[in-house]
């Protein structure tokens, strides 16, 4: 398959190494240092199996130079998806599959505003990875499912066709029958996860241990689970139970990005987790007290802190 990564960091990068080893034609679009790197010396994953570097088939900040292409894997962060969708339109083709994968449940209809309805897809990923260091994806932990499909979960042959890639290339791709459930399942548990390790600078460890932190991160999911089922989503009953169970088995000093690049000083994706969480009840007409509660407090450190990412 012609492949392009856009953009090619954690999300994009990870799938454009395991990709074009397993023989496909992979464009990764990227930017400054990073695409220098990955020019220079390949584009690197160094994750728990070990270290693999490849050499994409193209690798450009211009999507033009790489023309129409198949599938395009849609990894940026939140504030940066407009101006990547924007970016992206040269490679996209009338059967040409955009899978987003970003963390929230707004990114479809989002890039729905920009692109034609008839290449639009809707994903969610759970994998963890990052740039290291310009040219290099560092993986942590074994575990990387991918799960996406056309926004109405019907079958298709370019939706089949990208699956199988990614299995084949030893990455996991299950079927799913409804893609906003499992997009929506996702936001369930991310919600809690990201608002409460970020605002409490605290490890999953601490909020399955911390009575205080576990209500906290409990009161989180039922609040996302009701805005979903009140839009309309088919949550199972149980998410709640079973979310809190997933809560502790998740790896003890795991942190969400949101975390992470708060402590980094770098622009964190509140707007479109807490935040989103927030501004949906809103609309759904319900109250979500700890999510407003969480946003509110991370929404000074939105934009990063320059000086300290440095
Ligand atoms: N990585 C992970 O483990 C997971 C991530 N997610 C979600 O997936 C989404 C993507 O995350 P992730 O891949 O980690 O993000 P990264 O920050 O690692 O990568 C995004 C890359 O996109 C680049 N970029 C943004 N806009 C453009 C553009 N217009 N042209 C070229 N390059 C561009 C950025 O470059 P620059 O730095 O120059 O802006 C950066 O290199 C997020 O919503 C995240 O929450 C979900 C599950 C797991
Ligand atoms: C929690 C995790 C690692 C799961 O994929 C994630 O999505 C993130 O931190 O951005």
């Amino acid at each position: 398959m012609r492949i392009a990564t856009m953009a090619t960091g954690g999300i994009g990068g990870f799938l454009a190494v395991r990709l074009a080893k397993a023989g496909h034609e992979v464009a990764t679009i990227a930017r400054g240092p990073h695409l220098r790197a990955i020019r220079d010396n390949g584009l690197t994953l160094d994750g728990p199996s070990g270290v693999e570097v490849v050499q994409p088939w193209i690798a450009t900040d211009d999507p033009a130079e790489v023309g129409e292409v198949d599938a395009i894997i849609f990894g940026v962060k939140g504030d940066a998806l407009e101006d990547a969708a924007k970016a992206c339109q040269p490679m996209i083709g009338p059967n040409t599959v955009v899978v987003p994968f970003l963390n929230g449940v707004e990114a479809a209809a989002r890039l729905l505003e920009i692109l034609p309805e008839q290449n639009v897809a809707n994903g969610m990923a759970q994998v963890s990875t990052t740039i290291a260091s310009p040219g290099v994806i560092k993986q942590t932990g074994e575990f990387n499912v991918f799960i996406f499909a056309e926004r109405d979960s019907r079958p298709s042959d370019r939706i089949t066709a990208l699956r199988k890639a990614i299995n084949e290339a030893g990455s996991n791709a299950p079927e799913t029958d409804d893609i906003e459930r499992d997009v929506w399942s996702k936001f369930v548990l991310f919600s809690a996860v990201s608002g409460v390790t970020a605002a409490g600078r605290c490890t999953i460890q601490d909020i399955v241990n911390m009575p205080q932190l576990g209500e906290l991160f409990r009161r989180v999911v039922t609040e996302t689970a009701a805005i979903g089922r009140t839009m309309g989503v088919a949550l199972g009953p149980d998410i709640e139970e079973k979310t809190w169970a997933i809560a502790k088995q998740l790896p003890p000093t795991m942190r969400a990005s949101t975390a992470i690049d708060l402590e980094k000083g770098l622009p964190i994706e509140v707007e479109w987790i807490s935040g989103a969480a927030a501004r949906l009840a809103k609309k759904a007409g319900i109250s979500a007290p700890a999510n407003e509660a969480l946003y509110a407090i991370l929404l000074p450190h939105k934009d990063g802190n320059p000086q300290q990412s440095r």
